[in-house]
């Protein structure tokens, strides 16, 4: 389909490309070139947007039965993996992540976030009751789950069309309309699926697509729009409590998936090089920018100094370069803005009297490359807890390496912090296992692994990292609305 000439990236509003008067740039992380110019969407874009949802809710979409909507959506699937090397493409120019991570993580996710709940919404039963009354009859209550309405999806930069169909697959399965507001970094693949829906047949409205940024602009003109009955968030903690004000008037359900400092757990009877190869993917995997990944790791003293070593030659050995190229498996940080972020924390560390394992600066990048937004990885050991290295969330491919001895000291050190989202543990023994699993207070816990994920599972941050669980069932408490209907016998 052509686009609007101007903008690469124009709105989608009601099945049709809509240019906006204001646009910004859009620019790839690996080199800092120019990919386009992307619609800025002001009030009147975002709200036509949420119109078009409005009208699409009341048309056929939610009168669909959820058999042809779970057929449409597996063909928004296959639609998506039929453009496979387009979405990767876009994915990578817009993010900067290696093809490998960008090819078997991202764009496979993004297609089957919409098969598993078209899945979910076919085969999950309602709850039924039979009651004895107080005349002596019979009722019977039988509960219903019906569309929540028209959701804003509010989404971040990392994993773009992963963690936007994790929020746009239950939300459509469960009759739903949405309008869309990806991360200003990452408007491609957004506006590529726009084009799958269109090829699909989704009915417009359905699914639109409103560009900008947060403050003052299209995400906030979102999360202020009367038409808006839910709003699904994935970002910052900050982020999420300004999101969370605006919902609060006309009382919009929200849900919240946000930071984390997450600490991985290592202890001295693990599977060492299992371990290290764990350790080093949460550490470093799509340069530190997973909101899963781990900045804090403990480990248990007896093998502090074997794991900082082989940890180190884990970093030593990762191969930056362009992301398209055969071997590449680290590539920039997702704009010149974050770096200064993430340079500013490793500056910090050295500041509060870090040793530098590795890393630490910015790389030297051959050509083009000494353009783009890279960092090194980088480990340190050595810093206080109290380091605002060890509080604060950085995003950045970075930890820090303490020791520990007991169990309820790592327990306590993991537990210490606002944050609530991940950790992985690492040992052979069951009952230390299934003790810290217990004791760390997280919404997701990995044992000898990180970032396996069974998308039935529950899936979401306790304490400042997120509210409610999405995934499986989990996801329709929070896209339909549920309905008790008690009938007298
Ligand atoms: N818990 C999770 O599942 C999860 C997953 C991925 C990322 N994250 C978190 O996301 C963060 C990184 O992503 P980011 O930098 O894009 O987050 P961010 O909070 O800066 O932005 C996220 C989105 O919110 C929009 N936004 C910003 N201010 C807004 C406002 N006032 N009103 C409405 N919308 C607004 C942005 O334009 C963007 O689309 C990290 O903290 C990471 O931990 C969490
Ligand atoms: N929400 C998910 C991943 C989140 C990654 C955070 O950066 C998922 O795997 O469903």
């Amino acid at each position: 389909m052509n686009r609007t000439q101007r903008d690469r990236y124009p709105n989608f509003i009601n099945g049709q490309w809509v240019q906006s008067e204001k646009c910004f740039q859009n620019r790839n992380p690996a080199d800092n070139t120019l990919l386009g110019s992307v619609s800025e969407a002001g009030r009147a874009e975002v709200d036509a947007a949420v119109q078009a949802a409005r009208a699409a809710l009341d048309g056929p979409w939610s009168k669909m039965t959820t058999a042809r909507r779970a057929e449409l959506l597996h063909a928004v699937a296959d639609g998506i993996m039929a453009r496979f090397d387009e979405f990767v493409a876009a994915e990578i120019a817009d993010t900067g992540k290696p093809y490998h991570l960008a090819s078997h993580l991202d764009i496979p996710r993004g297609a089957a976030n919409f098969k598993i709940f078209a899945d979910v919404v076919k085969n999950v039963p309602a709850e039924s009751f039979e009651m004895a009354t107080p005349d002596g009859g019979q009722a019977i209550n039988y509960a219903v789950r019906s569309p929540k309405g028209v959701i804003g999806v509010i989404c971040p930069w990392n994993l773009p069309l992963l963690l936007m169909t994790w929020k746009v697959g239950p939300a459509l399965a469960c009759g739903n309309t949405v309008v869309v507001k990806p991360s200003e970094e990452t408007p491609a693949t957004a506006t590529l699926l726009a084009e799958v829906m269109n090829a699909v047949g989704i009915p417009p409205g359905v699914y639109n697509v409103v560009h900008g940024f947060g403050k003052d602009s299209a995400g906030e003109f979102l999360t202020a729009d009367a038409g808006v009955d839910a709003i699904t968030f994935t970002g910052e903690t900050g982020t999420g409590e300004a999101i969370m004000a605006a919902a609060a008037r006309g009382i919009r359900a929200v849900s919240m998936e946000l930071g984390g400092k997450n600490a991985g757990i290592v202890f001295a009877d693990c599977d060492f090089d299992k371990a290290v190869a764990g350790i080093a993917r949460a550490a470093f995997d799509n340069s530190g920018q997973v909101c899963l990944g781990t900045e804090r790791v403990y480990v248990q003293r007896p093998i502090f100094e074997r794991f900082v070593a082989a940890l180190k030659d884990k970093a030593e050995s990762l191969r930056l370069g362009d992301p398209l190229a055969e071997g590449t498996s680290f590539g920039p940080l997702v704009s010149l803005e974050h770096r200064r972020k993430v340079l500013s924390y490793y500056a910090r560390a050295v500041g509060d009297g870090a040793t530098v394992v590795t890393g630490g600066g910015v790389p030297d990048m051959p050509g083009a490359l000494g353009e783009g937004a890279w960092v090194q990885p980088t480990i340190w050991t050595g810093l206080p807890e109290s380091s605002a290295v060890i509080r604060e969330e950085i995003f950045g491919p970075c930890c820090h390496i303490a020791p520990f001895d007991t169990e309820e000291e790592a327990a306590a050190l993991a537990n210490d912090t606002q944050y609530g989202l991940a950790t992985t543990i690492w040992t052979r023994d069951i009952g230390t296992a299934h003790r810290m699993a217990g004791a760390i207070k997280v919404g997701i816990c990995w044992i000898n692994s990180w970032f396996l994920r069974d998308l039935r599972t529950a899936f979401g941050g306790a304490k400042q990292s997120g509210i409610g669980r999405e995934g499986g069932v989990h996801s329709l408490e929070f896209y339909t609305e549920l309905k008790n209907v008690c009938v007298k016998l």
